[in-house]
């Protein structure tokens, strides 16, 4: 390396990244799905992940998260996770408050304090069902944000919903990620989505899939 460049470095220096990942392949149910995917995340960034319907969105986030094992390469990945699906995942046997802190250890006062900043502060004792799917998707993303996760992970998070909710909700989400600063790597079909909330937008293609930037 040049003195320039070492100089440079030492006045500037570069950002480890938050998650590394460096696949060489993915399969699932015998099948290859990915092909080789690099991919760098840097610590405040938003990247968006597009891609056509079956073409492994959803299994590299599962890669990502530890949950879907067929894969050969490396991952780097930071210790706390937070994922939020298209469905909210709630458990369905507790209230509201209950929600947030068996899922995140938190106590109910700040339970209480979260689902005030997401707007359901008259909802801390209703169970799921009780609760509109709008509803529900808020407390989804409270519980994300409640676990004070390195990288957020979310899929088709804002889809279903009309078309003012789904703007609420990217609000909302936006007003959380400028508070917490969170890393966020997220899933979507829509382009407008992606161009509104992503610092970077990439997109998975062919089969088996690899990642390039979107055009
Ligand atoms: N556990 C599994 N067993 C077999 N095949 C699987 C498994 N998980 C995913 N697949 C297949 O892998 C491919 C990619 O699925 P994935 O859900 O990751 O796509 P996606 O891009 O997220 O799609 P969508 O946008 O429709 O949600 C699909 O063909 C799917 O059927």
């Amino acid at each position: 390396m040049s003195i320039l460049s070492d100089s440079l470095e030492a006045a500037f220096p570069v950002k480890a990244a938050l998650l590394h990942l460096d696949l060489r392949s993915v399969s699932a149910g015998g099948a290859q799905i990915l092909g080789p995917v690099k991919l760098d995340i840097r610590a405040g960034e938003t990247v968006a992940l597009t891609g056509p319907s079956g073409v492994g969105k959803t299994t590299l986030l599962r890669v990502i998260s530890g949950l879907h094992r067929d894969y050969e390469g490396e991952i780097t990945r930071p210790p706390r996770l937070s994922a939020v699906f298209q469905s909210p995942t709630l458990l369905p046997w507790r209230k509201a408050w209950q929600n947030l802190t068996l899922t995140t250890g938190i106590s109910k006062a700040q339970a209480l304090d979260w689902l005030t900043a997401v707007g359901l502060n008259d909802h801390a004792d209703h169970f799921p069902e009780q609760m509109s799917l709008g509803q529900q998707r808020r407390l989804a993303l409270a519980r994300a944000f409640a676990a004070s996760p390195d990288l957020l992970l979310m899929d088709e998070a804002f889809v279903s919903l009309d078309p003012k909710l789904a703007d609420e909700m990217m609000q909302l989400f936006e007003t959380l990620r400028a508070q917490h600063g969170t890393t966020t790597l997220l899933v979507t079909h829509d382009r407008t989505e992606a161009a509104r909330l992503a610092d970077r937008v990439l997109c998975l293609d062919g089969h088996p899939a690899t990642l390039r930037a979107a055009v």
